[in-house]
């Protein structure tokens, strides 16, 4: 009969240990190993025994790929990796972190910090799902999704990926996990990694431990706290996601009073794998292992000693696979890392694949092809975009409010402004079809803020829109407005790039809020990751709503401005009034924001 590894009617664990002692260091290490997929030929993948890779850095199949090109891109890889002497398949991993965002006409829904908004565990779920049927489109079943970070600073450049600030919110909306890789049954399975279908995808809570405690939000710097409020504050996230059988753990760049945590054994090994008993595997992040060391790769053998040791299962190379190789390799042969670590590290990978089913589908089911950017889809990520508005003022004090908008002008023309009404790239943000983002409205299909107005008002309402409106003319034209809608915000940003201090809204939202809310009735809308300074403007604005980074789905603002829907979100961060009295999180002793954590306005259904 064939060997019991490939035979699925066999228990689990029989499976594992029965190819685990087959191996040969080469391949153990080889399972152990992450590569970018620019690197990933057909000859590396075979001759090094390629356990995982990723799309990382920059690369695409082709621009505008369409999803059969993702899927024939995978095939490649994983048929050099079948090819191998045991066969195993390789597991191909990817950042849909809002949705599969790098992916050409893929649903992009919004960005965690507004998803907190809407405080619904059951809308995360289903966004999960939806989001794993997107993926599995392309013939990928792993993702680097959720982001668990409690981010605590919002001058952190990846406050955004956050759900909150608050780490019972955060754990609320790690349910996502239950959608990505499908519900766990109760009872039974504990802390075992957990997919339940073809239609789900591996999912990765990240990154391991205190990512979003970083000092002044410094981005893969240093998180001071005591072990109490290490557990209080960050931990909390990943006892939902181990509950929920999260098949892989991320390890921040961060550290942790100091101590890097990609060489931190006591976090990753003694207490994530002995006592939470997490029984996936754990991955580093992208040169996480080179990062242990400063100037990075300094001393590579050292970065893999301290790693490896440490507890980490899967490293993300991603290029330097040879030296990783050699060095491991020496390193296990010289007795540095015993043979029972290594053991532990591919038991673990090899559970994840056995679960996730690849070694019976090692390749894509080509019939999901048209759920990428399913409609379906748009408009679960509409309702998400609706539900995460915040509406933090809406009428001066002792005038009416001013929202729900009219859909019909009284005569008048309604003014729309600003840079960020009519950019699809700026509304998503960050990790949309590049890692940075992108401005304009070219990058992939979605509705802008702007075409959910014109859609919104009634037929023959005359919607004026100019970017930048010049105050004078402004000021001559002012009697011909019934109100304006001024749309402003961040530019798209990812990790270190989006690291600020000042939190000032870019140049030139404030000009514009001041020339037209100076003379015109208006609403506001701010489209950033986080909370920005407001204060100085708050008297000349009618009306303001924070939708964060709403993603594809433009309308779902329109909806609410012109009261197809009522304002629900409320806030999942703390809006401060100025950044002298950053890091300041609900609970603390000393709490004077602008706007307090939780608070939102509502409007009912016009
Ligand atoms: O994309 C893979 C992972 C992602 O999952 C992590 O959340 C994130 O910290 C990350 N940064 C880089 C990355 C950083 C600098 C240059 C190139 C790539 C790569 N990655």
């Amino acid at each position: 009969p064939g060997a019991k590894y490939k035979d699925p009617k066999q228990p689990l664990n029989t499976r594992v240990d029965d190819l685990l002692r087959r191996m040969t260091l080469a391949e153990k290490i080889g399972q152990m190993s992450q590569i970018d997929q620019e690197n990933a030929t057909a000859d590396v993948i075979s001759n090094y025994f390629i356990g995982s890779v990723l799309r990382g850095g920059g690369s695409v199949p082709a621009a505008d790929a369409p999803p059969e090109a993702w899927v024939k891109m995978v095939e490649g890889i994983q048929r050099a990796a079948l090819s191998t002497r045991l066969g195993i398949p390789v597991m191909f991993g990817i950042d849909a972190v809002h949705g599969h965002g790098y992916v050409y006409k893929a649903t992009v829904f919004p960005h965690n910090v507004g998803l907190g908004c809407t405080r619904d565990p059951e809308l995360a779920k289903k966004i999960g799902a939806a989001v794993a049927l997107e993926v599995r489109a392309t013939g990928i079943p792993f993702i680097f999704a959720p982001c668990l970070a409690v981010c605590r600073d919002p001058r952190w450049g990846r406050c955004y990926e956050s759900f909150s600030e608050d780490p019972k919110l955060v754990q609320q909306m790690a349910s996502i996990i239950s959608g990505f890789q499908g519900e766990i049954p109760t009872g039974g399975w504990r802390g075992a990694p957990f997919i339940a279908s073809q239609h789900n995808v591996a999912a990765c809570a990240k990154h391991y431990v205190g990512d979003g405690g970083t000092a002044s939000g410094i981005n893969e710097n240093n998180t001071v706290a005591t072990f109490h409020e290490l557990l209080g504050i960050h931990m909390p996230p990943y006892y939902n996601a181990i509950i929920q059988g999260v098949s892989t753990i991320m390890v921040s760049y961060s550290s942790w009073n100091g101590i890097k945590m990609h060489a931190n054994r006591f976090l990753v090994t003694d207490f994530l794998k002995n006592k939470l008993r997490f029984r996936g595997f754990v991955i580093s992040d992208w040169l996480g292992l080179d990062r242990i060391t400063s100037p990075e790769h300094a001393d590579y053998p050292l970065s893999i000693k301290l790693g490896i040791l440490a507890g980490i299962d899967m490293v993300m190379i991603p290029y330097q696979y040879v030296e990783f190789r050699d060095d491991l390799m020496t390193l296990v042969q010289n007795g540095t890392i015993p043979m029972s670590r290594i053991d532990d590290a591919v038991r673990r990978i090899l559970r994840v694949k056995f679960t996730l089913g690849l070694f019976e589908n090692p390749y894509a089911d080509t019939s999901l092809v048209g759920e990428l950017g399913k409609q379906e889809h748009r408009d679960l990520a509409r309702e998400a975009v609706r539900r995460s508005l915040v509406l933090l003022k809406n009428g001066k004090p002792g005038e009416k409010p001013l929202l729900p908008l009219p859909k019909k002008a009284h005569g008048g023309s309604i003014l729309v402004a600003g840079s960020h009404a009519d950019d699809l790239g700026s509304q998503c943000g960050g990790w949309t079809i590049k890692w940075q983002g992108m401005t304009g409205n070219n990058l992939t299909a979605g509705t802008t803020i702007l075409d959910g107005i014109k859609s919104a008002v009634v037929p023959g309402t005359d919607v004026v829109f100019s970017e930048n409106p010049d105050a004078g003319l402004i000021q001559q034209n002012r009697g011909r407005f019934d109100y304006a809608i001024v749309v402003v915000g961040e530019h798209p940003y990812a990790e270190t790039s989006g690291d600020n201090l000042n939190l000032t809204i870019p140049a030139p939202g404030p000009a514009i809020i001041q020339n037209v809310c100076g003379s015109i009735k208006c609403v506001v809308v701010l489209v950033s990751g986080r909370p920005l300074v407001v204060e100085p403007y708050i008297g000349i604005i009618d009306a303001l709503v924070a939708a964060w980074l709403p993603g594809t789905e433009g309308k779902g603002i329109s909806d609410v401005l012109f009261g197809d829907y009522g304002f629900t979100g409320k806030l999942s961060r703390t809006w401060f009034r100025s950044v002298d009295q950053l890091p300041m999180n609900v609970g603390d002793a000393h709490y004077h924001p602008l706007f307090p954590f939780g608070f939102g306005l509502e409007t009912k259904p016009s």
